[in-house]
């Protein structure tokens, strides 16, 4: 379940009231999801999706939620945050920041072929390049300090072997991220955690792409790496997937074609796109919130994925 808060009809039709959405039909609280409160609010207007944000601040959510409208007005399909008269996006609903933004149509595809994996790349690479207009800054959260900071704190609950590994490739990350190559990646707002579970499909068409609250100006190629890493291996063994991936970047190149820096590091790239997410579900897994916190997901998986990412680097 991911319902941290519950929400009241009373709250959620005040909150209408204030957005001028008409009468509050139905009220229904989300099963997925890990970070946030989730409600799909039905009303007179229409179908939108409540959040209560658990864990981000006031400070940081409108860069998330002025980029979602940022991208929303330029045509690609996101959850578009619904403002109250005064133009205010970011609500308080039982005491905390919260947003109310467009249903998506579709359902996740955790299966996905190599049509789908052509259509997150099209749809990346779109993205990328509406979001290059995006004038707020916030830095990627999860980034290279998170990763320096994150990893002492989790040395001591893993085994000699692992830890010697988070070490070494950690060390690799910081010693690429000082290099010109590096420095000349470009970059902008990234999505930075564009799952199978977060992209919805009709068929083979892509209808949304939602859960913008990991994104954070960052390289594009760090984006493409973290969507390689989730939908184009074979997860069981992490295993490259090559015709998922070709189909995958071929899409995204024939929309914003990868400078010779961006191929050159996209096996650098990989590799850290696989370390952010072993940090972080270590992090999890040892360090677990308090309270209604779900079963977290599995970090030896992408143990597993960095462990090929170093031994078969994928070329351009
Ligand atoms: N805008 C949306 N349109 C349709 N469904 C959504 C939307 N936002 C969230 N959901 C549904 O809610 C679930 C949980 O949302 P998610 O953003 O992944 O939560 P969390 O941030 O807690 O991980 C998703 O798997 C999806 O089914
Ligand atoms: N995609 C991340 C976890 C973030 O969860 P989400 O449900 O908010 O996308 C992972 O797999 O570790």
């Amino acid at each position: 379940m991911a319902v941290f808060t519950e929400v009241s009809t009373k709250e959620a039709r005040e909150l209408l009231r204030r957005l001028q959405l008409g009468k509050l039909l139905e009220l229904r609280g989300i099963e997925g999801g890990i970070e946030n409160t989730n409600y799909f609010v039905t009303c007179e207007q229409g179908e939108y999706v409540l959040t209560l944000f658990e864990r981000l601040t006031a400070e940081q959510l409108p860069f998330y939620l002025h980029l979602m409208k940022h991208l929303a007005h330029a045509g690609i399909p996101v959850p578009d945050p619904q403002a109250d008269k005064h133009g205010e996006i970011l609500h308080q609903v039982c005491g905390k920041p919260a947003a109310l933004a467009t249903k998506l149509r579709g359902k996740s595809q955790l299966s996905p072929q190599e049509a789908h994996c052509a259509a997150v790349g099209t749809m990346l690479a779109r993205m990328h390049l509406a979001a290059s207009g995006y004038e707020r800054q916030q830095p990627n959260l999860r980034g290279l300090p998170w990763w320096n900071e994150t990893v002492p704190v989790v040395l001591p609950h893993i085994g000699a072997e692992p830890a010697a590994l988070l070490q070494s490739e950690l060390a690799y990350q910081n010693h690429v991220a000082a290099s010109s190559a590096y420095a000349a990646l470009p970059r902008g707002p990234i999505h930075a955690d564009l799952f199978r579970d977060n992209v919805m499909f009709e068929g083979e068409e892509l209808t949304g792409l939602f859960d913008f609250y990991f994104a954070g100006v960052d390289t594009f190629l760090f984006d493409l790496a973290v969507c390689l890493n989730d939908w184009c291996i074979d997860l069981p063994t992490g295993a490259h997937a090559a015709p998922r991936a070709q189909a995958m970047i071929d899409a995204y190149q024939a929309v914003r074609p990868l400078t010779a820096h961006e191929r050159a590091l996209l096996p650098a790239m990989l590799r850290a796109g696989a370390l952010r997410f072993w940090i972080s579900r270590l992090w999890d897994f040892y360090l677990p919130r308090e309270a209604a916190m779900l079963k977290p997901h599995d970090p030896t998986h992408f143990e597993r994925v960095l462990r090929q990412r170093a031994a078969h680097p994928v070329t351009l």
